[in-house]
């Protein structure tokens, strides 16, 4: 399984300190939207640079111009752009064009979709490379919040699949277990006192 982490900073200078301290411990290293909102694409530009050998993922949330979004984070240098599994399926099918355009991937995020299963195997024979079972930071803000939900939607599904919904030592064995292809820390890294041994951890708990 691999280990992505999710970086929800602000500045490029804060995303590259991060990713210089966490990279030898994780496969995928992701731009979250409120540093590509904050920061815009040419953060997604500084991190490639900086890490050539990293899978660097730009997390859109695309929601329209599936094609014009995703090419733009492909050329930016992105090697991996989410859209969101609410989009038309048009817009999916756009993403996928501009991802075979450049030999890149697109990964759909089913934030707030209600039937991941269902959505994630219409998503898969769109094109995507694999779909995000995710809660997002709000949702897992809710009183009684767990990852079990994601888990078993994961194994239903049957399609490659990511789990992101505050990933953290205690449960990512459960995500690996569930079948998961990535498992995806923001907080349990970028929120930690010392973010290269939250890494170095979670990648010693998981093969
Ligand atoms: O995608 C995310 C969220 O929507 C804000 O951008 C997070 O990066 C994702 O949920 C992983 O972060 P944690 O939940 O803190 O592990």
């Amino acid at each position: 399984m691999k280990l992505q982490v999710a970086m929800d900073l602000l500045t490029t200078e804060a995303a590259l300190e991060l990713a210089g301290q966490v990279a030898e411990y994780v496969d995928i290293i992701e731009l979250g939207t409120p540093l590509i909102k904050a920061a815009g694409l040419s953060a997604v530009t500084a991190i490639k640079k900086a890490h050539p050998d990293k899978i660097v993922f730009a997390d859109m949330k695309t929601m329209d111009a599936g094609e014009l979004e995703a090419d733009i984070a492909f050329k930016a240098g992105a090697d991996l752009v989410t859209i969101l599994g609410t989009a038309d399926d048009s817009t999916i099918a756009g993403g996928v064009k501009a991802a075979k355009a450049h030999n890149k991937g697109i990964v759909v995020d089913l934030i707030g979709v209600a039937d991941k299963v269902t959505r994630a195997k219409e998503v898969r024979a769109l094109g995507a490379k694999f779909v995000e079972m995710h809660a997002g930071l709000d949702e897992q803000a809710k009183p009684g919040y767990d990852l079990n939900g994601l888990l078993r939607a994961g194994e239903e599904a049957r399609v490659p699949f990511s789990v992101a919904g505050g990933v953290n030592l205690t449960t990512i064995e459960a995500v690996q277990r569930a079948g998961a292809d990535v498992a995806v820390a923001g907080g349990a890294i970028y929120g930690a006192a010392d973010p290269a041994l939250a890494a170095k951890q979670l990648r010693a708990a998981i093969s």
